[in-house]
């Protein structure tokens, strides 16, 4: 199944990314109840502020890496991308289980969301059940690749991915790049996406994505789902993100201190 069903890809680059950024973080306070006819205050805009790599001594656990939960796929395609770290043309990203883990941890001080908050990403904890993925960035700052995993509990017709599950690989995969570019904050305005083939519970697939366009606060991108052998094409994407104004004015991503 899958193979030859969707449209043939355009290979794109065989060079990967890594990266250290800055993430959205969650709008956390609990709206207060406001009588109709009062304008309500605008919500918090999320953290930008990402680091990208982990050192310090309480490092959360950093998921974007092989578990016992992922393929000997997924594993053979990992280590062909870490391969392109070596020389700097790309830049794998740490993955941690909350948006709150990837601020630096002088913004993390002056933000409690309580115990809940996890990424949507990272809500599975069974390994390999969920989305199983690593991204990495382009030294450019303007492409990221994603090797994902898709899960048993990601399905919607029986057997294959969820439509939604599709959307939020590329949403992720195409913000991280948006944050990248705009080294600030920066949130979805608008994702279309074309479905051209099912994709197979359990596949792994890659998810390449770039800034076509970049214009004030405005940031054009495009995804292409292959995959990886780059013989289907399950998907293809293309965003709108619009920069914002982190709300505790995070520093600029010079200044994060690196874990
Ligand atoms: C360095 C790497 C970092 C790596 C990080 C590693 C860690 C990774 C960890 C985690 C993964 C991260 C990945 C996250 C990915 C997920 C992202 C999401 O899901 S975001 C949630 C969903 N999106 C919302 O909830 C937005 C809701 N909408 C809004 O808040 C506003 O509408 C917003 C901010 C989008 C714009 O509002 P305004 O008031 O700031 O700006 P206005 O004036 O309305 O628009 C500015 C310009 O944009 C156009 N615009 C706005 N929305 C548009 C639209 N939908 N379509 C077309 N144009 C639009 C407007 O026409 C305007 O254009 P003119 O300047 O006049 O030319």
């Amino acid at each position: 199944m899958g193979g030859g069903r969707g449209r043939r890809s355009n290979p794109a680059g065989d060079s990967i990314p890594q990266l250290c950024h800055r993430t959205p973080g969650v709008p956390i306070d609990v709206p207060v109840p406001t009588p109709p006819h009062v304008p309500q205050p605008r919500p918090p805009r999320p953290h930008c502020c990402v680091s990208l790599q982990a050192s310090c001594s309480v490092s959360p656990q950093d998921l974007a890496v092989p578990n016992a939960g992922w393929s000997a796929a997924m594993c053979e395609q990992y280590q062909r991308l870490l391969r392109c770290t070596t020389n700097g043309s790309w830049r794998r990203i740490p993955s941690y289980r909350r948006g709150l883990d990837h601020l630096p941890e002088v913004l993390q001080m002056t933000v409690d969301p309580g115990p809940g908050p996890r990424l949507f990403l990272r809500n599975v904890d069974a390994e390999g059940a969920g989305f199983e993925y690593a991204i990495f960035l382009h030294a450019s700052g303007r492409r990221t690749r994603c090797l994902c995993q898709v899960g048993p509990y990601l399905e919607g017709h029986q057997g294959f991915a969820h439509g939604g599950a599709i959307a939020t690989l590329v949403d992720t995969t195409v913000g991280t790049c948006a944050l990248a570019a705009a080294k600030m904050s920066a949130m979805t305005a608008k994702l279309s996406i074309s479905y051209l083939a099912p994709v197979p519970l359990g596949a792994v697939v890659v998810a390449d994505s770039r800034v076509e366009q970049h214009e004030g606060r405005k940031i054009f991108l495009s995804c292409q789902v292959c995959d990886t052998q780059r013989d289907t094409l399950y998907a293809e994407a293309t965003a709108l993100f619009i920069q914002v104004e982190d709300n505790n004015s995070p520093p600029s991503p010079a200044a994060c201190p690196q874990r």
